[in-house]
């Protein structure tokens, strides 16, 4: 079975017993559900926008455990100040080491950034459960999901005023799963069959596949400032990074250095 289906099985088991505990009625009246979310898109195409999506990001399933000395509050108030655009927290705790504890320590500790909740979402629940947490984005897997499922999930986040970033793998992937419900699309680097991208070839490749009128955002393996450069010039105005930050003891600077040396 592949990483991404195992996940995906874990998941929707998660998911199963979250909503026997507290239905979609209780989650509405809970947290930060009536708040006013933060636009991603608008924070990319600032003239000034770094771009740079910055992740909290304890382990992995491709690299294992790969910081977990660090509090989230630390590192995503460092991410800020350090100027990145948006926030991405992992909530899954299985693979990833998130919780939804970490992402509400995150939008506290950080009320004008917007962040991206990061999971892998498989029930309409997971989105209602994104904005009472206080989410400004979602995450759509087009590996994951229907075309149908994507629409459906993707309308319901734009009900409730988050944005959707839709990540796919190839081609087919894009082809299939765009939509004007979706403004912002990412092209995940990371070969999830077997871990063996280390390159941003992918997002150099799809490129000029996806249209004008989407925000380009490529994800996973970006390994330095020059890669950034060289996205760029494909037109893409976000970058989702979270290993090559917190590999380091100092995931803020780490971030500040890539800027400096862009
Ligand atoms: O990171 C993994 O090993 C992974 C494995 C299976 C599914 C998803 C996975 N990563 C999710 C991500 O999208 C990345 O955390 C994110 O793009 C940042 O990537 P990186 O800069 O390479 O840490």
């Amino acid at each position: 079975m592949s990483i991404l289906a195992t996940i995906l099985e874990s998941k929707k088991k998660e998911v199963a017993e979250r909503k026997s505990r507290v239905s979609s009625k209780d989650l509405e009246k809970t947290g930060f559900f009536a708040r006013n979310c933060h636009a991603l898109s608008t924070s990319l195409v600032q003239p000034a926008s770094t771009g740079i999506i910055a992740e909290f990001k304890r382990k992995s399933p491709s690299k294992g455990v790969i910081n977990d000395a660090l509090t989230v509050e630390e590192v995503t108030q460092a991410y800020v100040a350090s100027g990145a655009a948006c926030l991405s927290v992992l909530t899954d705790y299985p693979f990833f080491g998130g919780t939804d504890q970490d992402f509400e320590l995150a939008r506290r500790a950080n009320p004008n950034t917007p962040i991206l909740r990061k999971d892998f979402m498989v029930d309409e629940y997971q989105i209602i459960e994104a904005k009472a947490m206080g989410a400004d984005v979602i995450l759509l897997i087009a590996a994951a999901l229907n075309p149908d499922e994507i629409k459906h999930l993707g309308n319901l986040a734009r009900s409730l005023g988050m944005e959707t970033l839709l990540e796919v793998h190839d081609e087919q992937e894009l082809d299939r799963s765009l939509g004007d419900f979706i403004s912002i699309v990412g092209v995940n680097n990371r070969n999830l069959k077997n871990f063996s991208e280390q390159n941003v070839e992918t997002s150099k490749r799809l490129a000029e596949r996806i249209p004008q009128s989407f925000i380009k955002v490529s994800e996973s393996c970006i390994s330095g400032p020059k890669t950034i450069s060289e996205l760029r010039e494909y037109g893409y105005r976000g970058f989702l990074i979270g290993e090559s930050f917190m590999k380091t003891d100092a995931p803020g600077k780490a971030l500040l250095e890539f800027l400096n040396q862009e």
